[in-house]
């Protein structure tokens, strides 16, 4: 694969617009789409949505927690899903959030690796255990042309108990979206002192040809943007819209008309199904609000 994530992502958002769909096919939401509760109907609902909408929208998420649920016959769902949505040209996020020490986030990063029966453009990864802990990801990420996307501030009621918690003089959240500044920067390593912001500031998320691989999660739901995306140089992720209460208004109040972020909706469109034209409507209409 010759473009980088970060390439891919912007040249998608330019021919298909911002929006990602998330497919989380909740119990609930299989019920009420007349489903079973089980791969046959987990299959029938990922296929309607992979149907309806991955010739279209730039991005689609699959929550790789509602396929583990059926074992392996869930993954094997996911598995066909991640390939048919990705030569009908979406891009795929897998909704993942992995992370763990660094001999096993090798293995997590295979995700990334062309060949893996998985294989996405992109996952979530959580920073629990330390940044440096996914430089393996990072390294398989910058190898094959995938991308990460970090929780920073993430879309939860809970989220600031952690994320606020202060190390040093910057918050929890500062320090990841500090270390994504710094992967998007050729050359920079967790422990480095980080990029002069002078000189990386023109990056600062925008979309384009420089637009980086390495994204932070920042929820559309936060109360005012508590965390510093100067310089970034790489897309954020934006859920909580629509079912967690966040807005097309909120994800211009946090982040301006022209930054490169990704908003995405999963339980908002979803619960249009399983009519294909009434699921692509429901994506259109956030589609057609977000670029007015
Ligand atoms: O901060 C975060 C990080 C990830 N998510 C995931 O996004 C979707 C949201 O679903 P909705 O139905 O649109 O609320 C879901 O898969 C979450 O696990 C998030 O919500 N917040």
């Amino acid at each position: 694969m010759s473009a980088t994530f970060g390439e891919r992502l912007a040249d998608a958002v330019a021919a298909r617009g911002p929006l990602c769909v998330g497919i989380d096919p909740h119990v609930p939401l299989l019920e009420r789409w007349g489903l079973p509760d089980d791969p046959d109907g987990l299959a029938r609902f990922t296929d309607a949505v992979v149907g309806a909408l991955a010739g279209t929208v730039a991005v689609l998420k699959p929550q790789l927690a509602f396929y583990e649920r059926h074992g392996s016959r869930g993954l094997a769902v996911l598995e066909d899903a991640v390939a048919r949505a990705r030569a009908a040209g979406a891009l795929v996020l897998l909704d993942a959030k992995r992370g763990d020490i660094g001999s096993t986030m090798d293995a997590y990063g295979d995700y990334l690796r062309p060949g893996h029966p998985l294989h996405v453009d992109a996952m979530t990864v959580s920073p629990y255990l330390g940044p440096g802990s996914l430089q393996p990801a990072v390294d398989t990420a910058r190898q094959h042309g995938g991308g990460l996307f970090v929780l920073a501030r993430t879309s939860n009621p809970d989220a600031g108990t952690l994320q606020h918690a202060l190390v040093g003089e910057r918050t929890v959240a500062q320090v990841v979206v500090d270390a994504v500044r710094g992967w998007n920067t050729p050359g920079w390593v967790v422990g480095d002192p980080l990029p002069d912001l002078g000189a990386v500031q023109d990056q600062a998320s925008r979309w384009g040809p420089t637009t980086g691989s390495f994204g932070v999660v920042v929820g559309a739901t936060l109360a005012e943007l508590d965390v510093d995306l100067g310089g970034l140089g790489g897309p954020v992720l934006a859920p909580g819209l629509g079912a967690q209460g966040g807005s097309v208004a909120d994800l211009r109040r946090l982040f301006g008309r022209d930054a490169a972020v990704v908003p995405t909706v999963s339980r908002d469109v979803l619960a249009a199904g399983p009519d294909p034209a009434a699921l692509r409507a429901a994506a259109d209409r956030w589609a057609t609000e977000l670029t007015a």
